[in-house]
Parts: C-alpha cells; structure tokens; sequence
C-alpha cells in the first residue's frame, strides 16, 4: 500500500502539490488523474524518492522508498520509458537491472514474452519503438515480482493491440492482490481499466473515491473529469 500524507512540493513560489494526502490500497487498480501540470508526476517521483518533498510524507507498505532493502523487489515503477541506455541490448538492460538490485535474471526471456517483446530481446534499446520501450519498462517493473506497481502514463506510444494487453495485465496484478497506481490522460481507457481514482488539480486533492460513485449520472469519465477540473478553477 501506499501513502501520501500532507505532501507539499514547492519550485520556487509555486507548489507543485499542495498539501496533498491519498491513500492506494492492493487488490485494485487505481487511477491517477489530472491535468497537464496538475503535480501526477513530481508526487510518484516523491513517492519513489527520486525527489524530497517540501514537507509531508510518503511512504510504501509503511517506510519511506529510500529505506527499503532491495526496493524493486517491493516496488516496481515505470516513469519515463525513454530513459534508458539505449546502447544496451533489451535483455542486457534487465539483466544489468536484475544483477544490479540483487534478482535472479533467470526468467527475463519469460518476462519478455510477458511484455510482448520475445522477439526484441536482442535488439538495442536506442532502436526500440516508443510503444516497445513502454513494453521493456514494464518489463524492468515486473522485474522484481512487487507487491506495489507505479506507472507514470503506461499506455504512452502504446497501439490497439498493446492498450488492451495493457488493461489486461494490469488486471491481472491487481487480481493478485497488488497495489497498482497508474497515470494516464487517456479517460476512455481509465473508464474501463480502474476501479479507483485520485483526481488531483493544481497538486490538491479534487478526489478520492470509486470510479463508479466519481462518474455523475448520464456523463462520461472524461465529462465527468472536466466538469471537476472546471469547477476547481479558482
Ligand atoms: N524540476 C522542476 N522545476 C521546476 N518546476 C517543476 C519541476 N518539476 C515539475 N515542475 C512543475 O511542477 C508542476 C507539476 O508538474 P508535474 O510534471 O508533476 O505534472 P503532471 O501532472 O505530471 O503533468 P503532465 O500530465 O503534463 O505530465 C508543473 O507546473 C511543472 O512545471
């Protein structure tokens, strides 16, 4: 599980989150909505203490990121795809992932099959896809089996055929009882994948709750979701 207590992120004069607090329970998807700039990924990199809040807290199964022992096999995270040496093989950049955080690397051709990337193992990651290098850092999120699965805008880059392996997947862990937070702008998609969601607008709290008490009688998620975003408008 995860949890975000009165996080407060400032550059500057500006908060990017504002004293914002949520709880992602396992067993469910849960969505992680809002605008461009609403503070969806400086809150996950807070989360994965890539970068320390102003004030607050965050923390997964009860400890902060930074204090847990070999934090892939708890947490696996994917937030940007690109961000990869992409001189490196896509098996080589696992198995350096795998060697390097302590996991065995004897299921990584498995892994690609997984991810749809059987195929791509041997190819350099530099010349990967968009969609393929989503699909790798899924993989490298997987890598560890986590309990707590983050993913910063998955669905980016991805085709027909991968958006709905996506929904799947992500179905699938969270059926195993793991806790999966995942951002997305992409709302007919969010409307048939979470069960969950966090709305959050200029880094507050706009909403907590079940997809289905969040969408208003008669509307779409993605109406529903402007009309939110809309009525926070200061
Ligand atoms: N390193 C930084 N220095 C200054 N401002 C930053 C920095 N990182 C983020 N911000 C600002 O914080 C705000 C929130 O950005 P963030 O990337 O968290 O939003 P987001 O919800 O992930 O947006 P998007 O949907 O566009 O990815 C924005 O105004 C952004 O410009």
């Amino acid at each position: 599980m995860i949890e975000v207590i009165g996080l407060t992120r400032r550059f500057g004069r500006s908060a990017a989150v504002d004293d914002l607090s949520f709880t992602v329970n396992p067993g469910k998807i849960t969505g992680f909505l809002g605008p461009n700039g609403a503070g969806k990924t400086t809150t996950l990199r807070i989360i994965l203490g890539l970068d320390r809040p102003t004030t607050g807290r965050a923390t997964v199964n009860g400890v902060p990121y930074r204090t847990l022992d070999r934090p892939l096999t708890h947490v696996g995270a994917l937030l940007d795809a690109s961000a990869v040496q992409g001189g490196r093989r896509a098996d080589q950049h696992l198995q350096w992932l795998a060697r390097t955080n302590g996991i065995s690397f004897r299921g990584i051709n498995g892994l690609l099959e997984t991810v749809g990337l059987g195929d791509a193992g041997r190819r350099r990651v530099g010349g990967l896809s968009l969609g393929m290098k989503q699909r790798l850092g899924v993989a490298a999120a997987l890598l560890g089996d986590p309990e707590v699965l983050l993913l910063d805008e998955p669905l980016n880059g991805l085709d027909p055929e991968g958006i709905r392996w996506m929904r799947g997947l992500l179905k699938s862990l969270a059926a195993e009882g793991r806790t999966v937070l995942v951002s997305s702008h992409l709302m007919h998609e969010m409307a048939v994948t979470a069960d969950h969601l966090i709305v959050i607008g200029r880094g507050r709290l706009l909403a907590d709750t079940e997809i289905t008490q969040f969408v208003r009688p008669g509307m779409s998620l993605e109406d529903t979701f402007m009309r939110v975003i809309e009525e926070s408008a200061p």
